[in-house]
Formats: structure tokens, C-alpha cells, sequence
């Protein structure tokens, strides 16, 4: 058993992966990332998980990759953008952060989110309206973001270098305590 050196969340182009990925890599730590372990367990993608089986039965699969994940990785965890949907999660996340572990919910805001998201088709619940869609999530996922996270950082209108930044200072300042 083990504990990640961080968590990552926030809503779909938040930049979880960008600055996950590099952050990991300046600490010389192993990157996860949950939308990627549902997609190697399940030997699909989300789109089509989505497609094919449906939104309840990605968050059930969602919410034990969390799970699973948050017990034995040790580097720096991105989680998928509706994780926190999940109360079950939020639990774990509130318990990881009380015992001393860093939670950073990267926020965005609508325009900045829907230029990164541009005309991908990656993302099955942005497929159709994507603006709108953002719109919605980040309204009412921002109250979920808030309850998990020990260092909400924005990334709206900065270059990842800059948010990779502050994020490396929040591990080094946690770190120090
Ligand atoms: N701070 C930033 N400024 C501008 N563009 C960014 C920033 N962070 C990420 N991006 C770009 O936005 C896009 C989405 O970023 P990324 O895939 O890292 O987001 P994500 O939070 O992992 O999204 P998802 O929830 O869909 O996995 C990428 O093209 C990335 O290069
Ligand atoms: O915001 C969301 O609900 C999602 C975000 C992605 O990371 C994936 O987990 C999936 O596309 C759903
Ligand atoms: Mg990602």
C-alpha cells in the first residue's frame, strides 16, 4: 500500500494530464492517470465505453480505478474530470487530504476550457455542444472540486509552464511541513 505524492483534479481540459505529466517528470515520479487505467482494464476507450454501456456503468468502473489507484500509486494521479461525482470518492479524497496528502483541482474557466477542447471528439459528454456543456459541468461540479481539494490553483489564461509552476510549489511547500 501506498499513497500518491498528488492528486489532480478539475474539469475536462483543466490541463490534469499536461501538468501532471510534466510535474511528474520534474520530480522523477510515475505519472497515472484514471481515464487511462479504465481504459486498459476494460481493453476500450471512454468514448466508446460510453457509447456502449453507458455513463453508470463508466463510473462504477471509474470509481474503483480511483479507489485502486489512490491505494497503490505513488507518484502524481490525475483523476477523470467527473470523478468527483462520486460520493464515495470524495470521501477517499477528504481522508487522503486530512492525512496530509495534496489535492489540486485545476480550475479553468468556459472560454478558456472550450478553446482547449477545440473540435476533439474524445470527450463523449462535450460530443455536442461543447461550450454549453462546460458551462453546466463547471457549475456544478465547482462546489465538488472545492470540497476535495487541499490547493485550488486556476489555470485560466496562464501557459502550463506558469501552472506546473505553482504547482511544483505547492508540493515543495507541503513537503517542507
Ligand atoms: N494552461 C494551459 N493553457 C493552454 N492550453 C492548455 C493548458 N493546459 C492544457 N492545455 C491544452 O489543453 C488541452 C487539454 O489539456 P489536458 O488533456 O491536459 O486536460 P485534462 O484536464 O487532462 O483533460 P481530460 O479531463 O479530458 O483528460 C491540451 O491540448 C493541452 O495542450
Ligand atoms: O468530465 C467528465 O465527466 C469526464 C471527463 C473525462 O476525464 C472522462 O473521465 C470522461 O470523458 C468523463
Ligand atoms: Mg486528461
Amino acid at each position: 500500500m501506498s499513497s500518491p505524492a498528488l492528486v489532480l483534479v478539475g474539469p475536462p481540459a483543466s490541463g490534469k494530464t499536461t501538468v501532471g505529466t510534466a510535474v511528474a517528470a520534474a520530480r522523477s515520479l510515475p505519472f497515472r492517470d484514471t481515464d487511462r487505467d479504465v481504459e486498459v482494464e476494460t481493453g476500450t476507450t471512454i468514448a466508446d465505453l460510453f457509447v456502449q454501456q453507458g455513463e453508470p456503468h463508466f463510473r462504477a468502473l471509474e470509481e474503483r480505478a480511483v479507489a485502486r489507484a489512490l491505494a497503490e500509486h505513488a507518484g502524481v494521479l490525475a483523476l477523470g474530470g467527473g470523478a468527483v461525482t462520486s460520493a464515495a470518492t470524495r470521501e477517499l479524497l477528504i481522508a487522503y487530504g486530512g492525512a496530509g496528502g495534496t489535492v489540486v483541482w485545476l480550475d479553468v474557466d468556459v472560454s478558456s476550457a472550450a478553446r482547449r477542447v477545440g473540435l476533439s471528439r474524445d470527450r463523449p459528454l462535450l460530443a455536442v455542444n461543447p461550450r454549453a456543456m462546460l458551462r453546466a459541468m463547471l457549475e456544478q461540479r465547482a462546489p465538488l472540486y472545492a470540497e476535495v481539494a487541499t490547493h485550488p490553483v486556476t489555470t485560466a489564461g496562464r501557459a502550463p509552464e506558469e501552472v506546473v509552476a505553482d504547482v511544483l510549489a505547492v508540493l515543495t511547500q507541503e513537503t517542507a511541513r
